[in-house]
């Protein structure tokens, strides 16, 4: 295999956007920016064995899910992706078909969103793949969702359904099983591959007054807990208002762990005003994009997330997945 042959063969024949003025064949990639509007870049990475094991996951799949979750960040900041670029460390045991399929995967998205690819990197390491995608996207200044902008009172939602993608997980690396391979297993295994960032809801809360909003990567305790650590506020959730699919509680006793901590749903979560709540839950409606109500803001306390069960009201720990402990 030969690296420019490679980068050749990557290279995209067409580009959506006038504005990319050169993209992949120099130094970097240059495209001109708009007035009113704020860029957005975010990078996430992908480790084999850390981030997903070759032995359930195809080149597709990867390639796939390492542009999904970072389209996902550019969801959760309420904007639109535009370009990405990708940087790839690839074991010499590879070949090219293979790596091209990586970005079949990543094409498929890129389609579905009109997304550019106009840049890179590609290095060969001895032992796994590592996969790095940077996305940029644009948002209507001072439209962006940000962590810090949740307030007393405010509504906490979801988008979709948690804890899906660790019930697949689980079933992959066999912890879960369930009698014969039914359409359930293959659903959660498919949230878990291929999950679907949610730009559509991402827009809808860009166009609200003031949206805190996450993107669900670490696990819902987790994602609440940086919004409210960023805004000064406490959130207050509802352990039985948190939207699961109906068949996860079948799968395993460990579910609510799963919804709560489980992480790489890639739903988004936020806060938004009562007022506004009514109309972006209209919105989703109409647009079916589910959302769902599962708590409110309060004037922050010592406990950053409570938890209300039908037994108890506790602090809901910052669990969730952390890369070093
Ligand atoms: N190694 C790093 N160097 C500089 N900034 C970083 C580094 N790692 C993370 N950040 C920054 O820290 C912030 C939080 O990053 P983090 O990766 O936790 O968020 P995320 O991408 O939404 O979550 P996840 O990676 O779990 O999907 C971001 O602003 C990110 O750019
Ligand atoms: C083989 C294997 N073992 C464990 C996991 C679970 N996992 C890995 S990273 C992560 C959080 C998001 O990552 P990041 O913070 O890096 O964006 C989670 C929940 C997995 N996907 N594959
Ligand atoms: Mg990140
Ligand atoms: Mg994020
Ligand atoms: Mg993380």
């Amino acid at each position: 295999m030969d690296e420019f042959d490679l980068i050749n063969s990557i290279t995209p024949r067409t580009i959506h956007h006038s504005s990319v003025d050169v993209g992949i064949g120099d130094d970097a990639a240059l495209y001109t920016a708009k007035n009113g509007v704020q860029e957005i870049v975010c990078v996430d990475t992908m480790v084999e064995d850390v981030h997903f094991k070759l032995s359930y996951s195809s080149p597709e799949d990867i390639g796939y899910k390492a542009l999904a979750i970072n389209i996902s960040d550019i969801a959760a900041m309420g904007g639109i992706p535009k370009f990405y670029l990708v940087s790839l460390a690839v074991p010499l045991k590879w070949t090219e078909s293979e790596i091209k399929a990586m970005y079949e995967g990543m094409n498929e998205l890129a389609k579905l969103y009109c997304m550019d690819l106009i840049g890179g990197d590609t290095v060969s390491t001895s032992d796994k793949l590592v996969v790095t995608v940077t996305v940029i996207g644009e948002v209507e200044k001072g439209r962006a969702c940000l962590r810090s902008l949740a307030k007393p009172n405010d509504i906490v939602f979801v988008t979709g359904e948690i804890g899906s993608s660790a019930a697949g997980l689980s079933l992959l690396l066999k912890e879960s099983s369930h009698p014969e391979t039914s359409f359930e297993t293959n659903y959660f295994i498919n949230r878990h591959k291929r999950p679907q960032p949610r730009v559509s809801v991402g827009r809808l809360c860009s166009n609200a007054q003031r949206v805190a909003l996450n993107d669900i990567s670490d696990g819902l305790a987790s994602e609440l807990h940086e919004i409210a650590e960023s805004s000064s506020v406490s959130i207050e959730i509802d352990e039985s208002l948190l939207p699961v699919h109906p068949d996860l509680p079948k799968l395993n006793s460990k579910w609510k762990e799963w919804a709560l901590f489980g992480g790489e749903d890639f739903e988004l979560t936020g806060t938004i005003s009562k007022e506004d709540w009514d109309v972006l839950e209209q919105e989703c409606c109409r647009l079916q994009l589910p959302i769902k109500k599962i708590g409110c803001v309060r004037e922050k306390t010592e406990s950053n997330v409570i938890l209300k069960t039908e037994e108890e009201t506790m602090t809901l720990e910052k669990k969730g997945y952390n890369h070093f402990k």
